[in-house]
């Protein structure tokens, strides 16, 4: 829609009396366009399109939000911008109510109205609603149930083994809320989608186990989706299809991972059907993981695919800079050794789309550690982890560096080893040393020759700035990042 100015809308704005929907929505709908330029367009989407403005009086614009924990989520994360919006379109007196619609699923939404700031700071919801396990005699019987059925869940994959960063920061708050309150939330089922080895299993078991540790629901449930599809031929073949289905339909939280498995498994999708709609009528939570978005998954029947999309679908994205470094400090953490930085940042560096590749990295250098009984320095780490790392010193020229460095900053190689201290040279020509030192096993002598014919102190100063600068500066690490890849392709 085309932008409205506030002018526009307040002159457009009833006096005195209480002023319908339709005037609210054009409050929110000019809102709105301050808003999306501001957040990223994924966000946008997720927090602010599910949201219908409802009434706008006296200065006060109530939006309705589909639960509790949305209302939680866009006033920790959001709000800000909401106000500024607001300011921008009313004016300082304008105020914002929100609607949280608590129970869709029902039929009969029921709305409870709360004003903006007046939440706690977690995104989790209020103790209150979290159920209490059984009391007494049935919480006895409750336990020895929950621990006599076998819920496939590995005890390592819990919330606090999980780092969390930027990458999974909504998954992992959904999630937590999920784990809370399995079943009676907005997100039903929870679908957790993301590239290889990013994490979903293990988030999917966090909620299980975290589930299980309090007593919450008796049977929690964790299965891959090929488990499901071979058992489910087994029972029709041994006759036991009764018993494989009311063994499903008992289940408190059903976790199914990798979903993408049922594409073209029509009788195993039929089977899913029905069971879905038996447990999401009875309130009993679903968790799904896909290695795609639903809507890209081919050949799964539509009111399947529909299904899936009744609750909440969340992305793992590849993990950020700061969140592998943590990573690789928890993982070194955990097997109590302690790795010098400059090892951990080469890692991070250049291990950037998959977390168990990044475990991988560390169990073979600890693994090469303890057979060759060899120190861990840079250079052992190097030849170490050089069929994961593909980045080679062998392969690698500093004429290649210098390409793509000027490339990057366009700018060429005569500026780069000239003398002008312009920024946009003088910083090129600092990550090029920074590079050729940490990419190449060429000498500080060699590098500071090759840049302008420096000497070996230029060399390591400018490296030192280079690091100094990736520690605070996400930009910098980008550009790392992004000149990494372009060396290694070049180098290939
Ligand atoms: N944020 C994280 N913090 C700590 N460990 C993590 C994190 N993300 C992933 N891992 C670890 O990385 C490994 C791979 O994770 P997981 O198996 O859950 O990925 P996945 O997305 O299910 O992979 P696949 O697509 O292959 O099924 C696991 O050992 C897991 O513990």
């Amino acid at each position: 829609m085309p932008y409205t100015s506030p002018q526009d809308i307040l002159q457009t704005r009833p006096e005195a009396h209480p002023v319908k929907a339709g005037f609210a929505q054009k409050v929110w709908d000019a809102c709105l366009e301050i808003i999306k330029e501001k957040i990223n367009n994924q966000a946008f989407k997720t927090w602010f399109t599910p949201i219908t403005p409802l009434n706008f009086s006296d200065n006060e614009l109530t939006i309705e939000v589909p639960s509790q924990f949305f209302y939680e989520w866009i006033e920790e994360n959001y709000s800000r911008y909401v106000k500024e919006a607001l300011k921008e379109i009313i004016g300082a007196e304008g105020k914002l109510m929100y609607s949280i619609v608590m129970d869709k699923s029902q039929g009969h939404p029921v709305t409870i109205e709360l004003p903006h700031q007046n939440i706690a700071k977690s995104a989790e919801p209020p103790a209150s609603t979290i159920p209490s396990p059984p009391q007494s005699a049935d919480r006895e019987r409750f336990e020895k149930n929950r621990i006599k059925f076998e819920s496939h869940l590995n005890p390592k994959y819990t919330f606090s083994s999980l780092i969390r960063g930027d990458c999974n920061s909504l998954a992992f708050a959904a999630s937590k809320s999920v784990a809370q309150n399995p079943g009676q939330n907005a997100f039903n089922p929870l679908v957790i989608y993301g590239g290889v080895g990013l994490g979903k299993t293990h988030m999917m078991q966090a909620i299980g186990n975290q589930v299980r540790e309090n007593c919450i629901s008796e049977y929690v449930l964790y299965v891959s989706s090929e488990k499901f599809a071979i058992d489910f031929v087994n029972a029709i073949q041994n006759g036991n299809i009764q018993e494989f289905s009311s063994f499903y339909r008992k289940i408190d939280v059903l976790i199914i991972d990798d979903i993408q498995f049922f594409a073209g498994k029509e009788k195993t999708q039929e089977e899913i059907f029905h069971i879905f709609n038996t447990l999401h009528q009875s309130n009993k939570q679903i968790i799904l993981s896909s290695d795609r978005p639903i809507k890209e998954i081919k050949g799964i029947e539509d009111r399947l695919i529909s299904r899936f999309n009744w609750g909440l679908s969340v992305d793992l994205q590849p993990p950020d800079y700061e969140t592998r470094k943590a990573i690789i400090q928890s993982k070194l953490e955990q097997n109590g050794v302690n790795l010098d930085s400059t090892i951990v940042d080469f890692i991070a560096t250049n291990v950037t789309q998959n977390v168990r590749e990044l475990e991988g990295c560390i169990v073979k250098l600890l693994a090469a550690h303890s057979l060759f009984n060899q120190e861990i320095d840079l250079a052992f780490t190097k030849s170490t982890l050089k069929d994961i790392i593909r980045i080679q010193s062998k392969q690698l020229t500093l004429e290649t560096i210098e390409k793509a460095v000027c490339s990057y900053f366009s700018i060429t190689p005569n500026d780069l080893k000239g003398k002008s201290k312009k920024k946009e040279i003088a910083t090129g020509r600092q990550i090029a040393m920074y590079l050729s030192k940490e990419l190449t096993d060429s000498s500080l002598k060699t590098i500071g020759l090759h840049f302008g014919g420096r000497d070996h102190s230029t060399v390591i100063h400018g490296c030192n700035t280079v690091s100094k600068k990736m520690e605070q500066s996400m930009e910098i690490r980008n550009t790392i990042e992004e000149l990494k890849k372009r060396i290694e392709i070049m180098s290939m």
